[in-house]
């Protein structure tokens, strides 16, 4: 076990955000946390990486930990390679492979304008990538990343998800959160669902979404796999495992049916 929280509470002036977070980590476990905005995954996040206290209930277990919140400050004038090589400094690294270890990750996550650029001139998903970067610097055995994939570009994304891959076959123990529903990037994640302050488990079996159509051809859904419950109302109401909600949306559009929306809440059975 890297990190356990055990009957985790947090309250913000009295006011509750989470209940009783039982969560328990182990080396080379990838576990996404999903949840509504506001539902507490930033807060759970602090606490999870020893950055904030729990009000109530117990955590245990030190790891060496790299953190990316969900916005990285980077205001100052100082460049990107000049500031990750002063904290790798800070976490132990000797000069030079503070300053080989930075370039590498910036080179990796290809930084645009190159390392030299100074922090406050850098755009939201390029500052992501400094936060990524002083995450990674120190050899972390947890890594907790707030909504990691948020402004990034296709390409980053896809090397941040190499990235979590070959950490986790080393041994690394990556925390992550997205408030987006099919966020489990396949089946090596452990998934969670953050609700009224607790956590639930969440697989994609079990996901569920809303998908609402209106008028094409009659069909049986009730009956069409995935589908797992029907509402006639003005439009017609789906509630649809995640796992098969291209299937549904592509046989409705078959029918002619217009897609009026799909819910992005994520529910669970
Ligand atoms: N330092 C704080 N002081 C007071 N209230 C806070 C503080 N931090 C968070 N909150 C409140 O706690 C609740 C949960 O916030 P948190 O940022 O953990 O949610 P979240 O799930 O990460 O949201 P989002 O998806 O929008 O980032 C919110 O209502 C927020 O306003």
């Amino acid at each position: 076990m890297v990190r356990e929280l055990v009957g985790v509470a947090k309250s913000y002036r009295a006011r509750p955000v989470l209940r009783g977070v039982d969560l328990s980590v182990t080396a080379g476990e990838v576990v996404g946390i999903a949840g509504t905005n506001g539902s507490g995954k930033s807060t759970l996040l602090r606490i999870l990486a020893g950055l904030s206290r729990p009000s109530g209930g117990t955590t245990s277990g030190k790891p060496r930990t790299g953190y990316v919140p969900d916005r990285f400050p980077a205001r100052q004038r100082m460049s990107a390679l000049s500031y990750l090589s002063r904290l790798g400094r800070i976490s132990g690294l000797s000069k030079a492979d503070s300053r080989r270890r930075a370039g590498e990750w910036l080179e990796r996550f290809a930084l645009t304008g190159g390392p030299d650029t100074p922090l406050r001139d850098l755009s939201k998903g390029n500052a992501q990538k400094v936060g990524l970067a002083q995450a990674l610097l120190c050899g972390p055995e947890l890594l907790v990343l707030d909504e990691p994939w948020s402004g990034l570009d296709a390409g980053t994304r896809s090397v941040l998800n190499d990235v979590i891959d070959e950490l986790a076959l080393d041994g690394t123990a990556v925390v992550f959160t997205d408030h987006r529903p099919d966020f489990a990037r396949g089946e090596s994640v452990r998934s969670h669902l953050l609700v009224d302050g607790r956590l639930q488990p969440l697989d994609a079996e079990a996901a569920t979404c809303r998908i609402l159509l209106r008028g094409g051809e009659d069909a049986d859904w009730a009956g069409r796999r995935g589908v797992l419950s029907v509402r006639h109302g003005d439009d017609l109401e789906l509630e649809v495992a995640v796992a098969e909600r291209e299937s549904v949306l592509f046989e409705a559009v078959q029918r002619c049916c217009a897609v009026i929306a799909v819910d992005s809440e994520v529910g669970s059975r």
